[in-house]
């Protein structure tokens, strides 16, 4: 049963389409993902979605509702943890949870149970009387998807959840988000730079430019691409790609300092490569597909790392503006 239902949704912002009518379902209980670099309409799709920001055109469903004309249902039916943080540092926990319990009207004698148990779920019971501002950057998170989930939403949106947290942290956040869905049955909605990240999901859609250009199972992303992954340096790389375009008649990316290429067998395409332009490569690697080769092959660009730490420093710097209040 499809939980989310879009259909043929565009946003305008004046003459700027960042959504150029997409249309996907997601499945109730289903882990689904929306992967792509900066500016390419993950957060403007969500937040149509949590009935934030209005569409242009389009339909979307909710839960049964209707995000135009039934937003409150939708409201009740969503838990939401954005990329901007919320919590409030001054207070405790436990305190964050219950002022958010009485915004959502969760009755009183169901609240007190219900922050046990999301506490619980995110293991903070024992630190539930601590002030926030003592906890780590990956404690604040788990406490931010505790909150969105007090009042049992139908469906859980997550922007960008570990930016910024280290290695392990997402994983141990990423342990929690699978947990909910299997416990609870809840499904989670949540777009994401990384792609590591975007592997944990049941299906993903890669949306570049304000359109989907993929969407499947990551396994089934990357059998698709069905050869190996061949990266190369080389002394030259603009010449050398034009070159290798040439000769083999496979389509060849320049991405930044290497040159990658989908081959057959890279077995034998390497030894190939190595005889044919003798003292032009200066190294060569050959792997299965990745998310990141399903991107490169589906938007001809790399999701950069750079644009993600900028967009970090970004975060990071309005973080420490809002504490200097
Ligand atoms: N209020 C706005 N007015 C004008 N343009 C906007 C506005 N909000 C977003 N955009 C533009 O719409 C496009 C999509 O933005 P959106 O934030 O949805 O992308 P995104 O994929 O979520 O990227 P990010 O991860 O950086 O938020 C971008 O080109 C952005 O500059």
């Amino acid at each position: 049963m499809s939980i989310v239902i879009v259909d043929h949704l565009v946003k305008r912002y004046g003459d700027f389409e960042a959504v150029k009518g997409i249309s996907f379902q997601v499945d109730k209980g289903e882990v689904f993902g929306f992967l792509g670099p900066n500016g390419a309409g993950k957060s403007t799709t969500i937040k149509i979605l949590c009935t934030l920001l209005t569409m242009t055109s389009g339909k979307a469903l909710l839960n049964g509702f209707d995000v135009n004309r039934e937003p409150l249902k939708v409201r009740q039916s969503i838990g939401l943890v954005f990329q901007d943080y919320s919590l409030d540092d001054r207070l405790t926990a436990e305190e964050n949870l219950y002022f958010h319990g009485m915004l959502y009207n969760v009755p009183r004698a169901l609240l007190k149970e219900r922050m046990e148990q999301v506490l619980a779920m995110v293991e903070l019971t024992e630190r539930r009387k601590d002030l926030v501002r003592n906890f780590s950057g990956g404690m604040k998170r788990r406490l931010e998807i505790a909150r969105g989930l007090l009042h049992h939403p139908q469906v859980l949106f997550l922007d960008e959840p570990t930016i910024g947290l280290d290695p392990q942290t997402r994983n141990a956040i990423w342990e929690h988000v699978l947990r909910l869905r299997d416990e609870l049955g809840i499904t989670v909605f949540m777009t994401t730079h990384y792609m590591e990240e975007a592997e944990h999901c049941d299906r993903i859609a890669i949306i570049d430019h304000g359109e989907i250009v993929a969407l499947d199972a990551p396994k089934a992303l990357k059998e698709d691409i069905g050869g190996d992954m061949v990266t190369v340096t080389t002394t030259n790389n603009p010449q050398l790609a034009e070159e290798i375009r040439q000769r083999y008649g496979i389509p060849v990316i320049e991405d930044g300092t290497v040159l990658r290429m989908e081959v057959e067998d890279g077995a034998s395409f390497v030894p190939r490569l190595a005889v044919d332009f003798t003292g032009m490569i200066t190294s060569v690697s050959v792997h299965e597909p990745t998310l990141d080769d399903v991107f490169l092959k589906t938007t001809g660009r790399a999701i950069r790392d750079e644009l993600l730490d900028e967009k970090e420093r970004f975060r990071q710097r309005r973080l420490g503006r809002r504490r200097g209040r």
